[in-house]
């Protein structure tokens, strides 16, 4: 998978070197390219931003900066991917809709990603209007919570898909497993983990996951992962009920 990212701080994106998204790369299964936005301006200043029409508070992106910039990634991809394609463009934003696991599997699925992240109250509407028209352009926010700029929506993005392709994830580790994965986990929180020492200052590792006995310490943590889940996000647990729960479970 071809990655590319434009944003006035590419520096911020240091972590995908290391790490599982590092390895990744070192072994040819992403292929993650950085872009300077401002390299894309044509005045001294190298301005990015702009007042809002209409006034209110703070600075809009200029769609000219962002039109140059995507164009000419959108090329420079297509020199390695072939002239033809085209990328998923991605722009992180508080009113997007929600990055989920299952937008994270889609995403997985495809050839190239092109992330906008902005900063200042965000980039002119225009600019996703613009490639709308062209390719699948879709402005998406990891949560109802907001950030000083896209920059850390995109790590968080990079790394929910990364995780996802073939090969990234040691055999040991199976996305199928994952919390939110459709199956048998699906909806469901992960419950408790444990590991050596047996007692550690008191507090002892519930016998059943000593016992050996692996029907039972299957049984023990789908019963944790709902209680967990009734617990902290109920919510959850409503569309279980349409999708997931089997004939033990109602006993938590
Ligand atoms: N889930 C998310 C995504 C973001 C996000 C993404 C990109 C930008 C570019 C600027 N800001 C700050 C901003 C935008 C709008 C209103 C006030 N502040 C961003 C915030 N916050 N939370």
């Amino acid at each position: 998978m071809r990655v590319d990212i434009i944003s006035i701080f590419p520096e911020y994106f240091a972590p995908l070197d290391v790490s599982l998204m590092g390895k990744a790369r070192e072994r040819g299964i992403l292929d993650i390219h950085l872009h300077q936005l401002r390299d894309w301006t044509h005045d001294v200043h190298r301005t990015v931003d702009d007042t809002p029409y209409g006034g209110g508070p703070g600075m809009v992106m200029k769609p000219e900066v962002w039109g140059e910039a995507v164009d000419a990634v959108i090329d420079g991809g297509r020199a390695a991917l072939g002239a033809d394609a085209l990328p998923r463009l991605i722009v992180p934003t508080p009113s997007g809709r929600p990055f989920t696991q299952e937008v994270a599997l889609e995403y997985a699925g495809e050839p190239w990603l092109l992330f906008a992240p902005a900063r200042y109250e965000g980039i002119d509407s225009r600019v996703v209007a613009e490639y709308g028209e062209r390719l699948r352009a879709d402005e998406v926010s990891i949560g109802d919570y907001v950030l000083a700029g896209g920059e850390a929506a995109v790590l968080v993005m990079v790394e929910a898909v990364g995780r996802l392709l073939p090969g990234v994830l040691g055999n040991a580790r199976s996305v199928a497993d994952d919390s939110f994965a459709p199956g048998a986990m699906a909806n469901l929180l992960e419950g408790p983990v444990y590991t050596k020492p047996p007692v550690w200052r008191g507090h002892e590792v519930p016998e059943v996951l000593l016992s050996g006995h692996h029907g039972r310490i299957a049984r023990w943590r789908r019963d944790e992962a709902l209680r967990r889940t009734l617990d902290r996000r109920p919510e959850l647990v409503a569309r279980l009920d349409r999708d997931g729960l089997d004939k033990h479970d109602r006993r938590v």
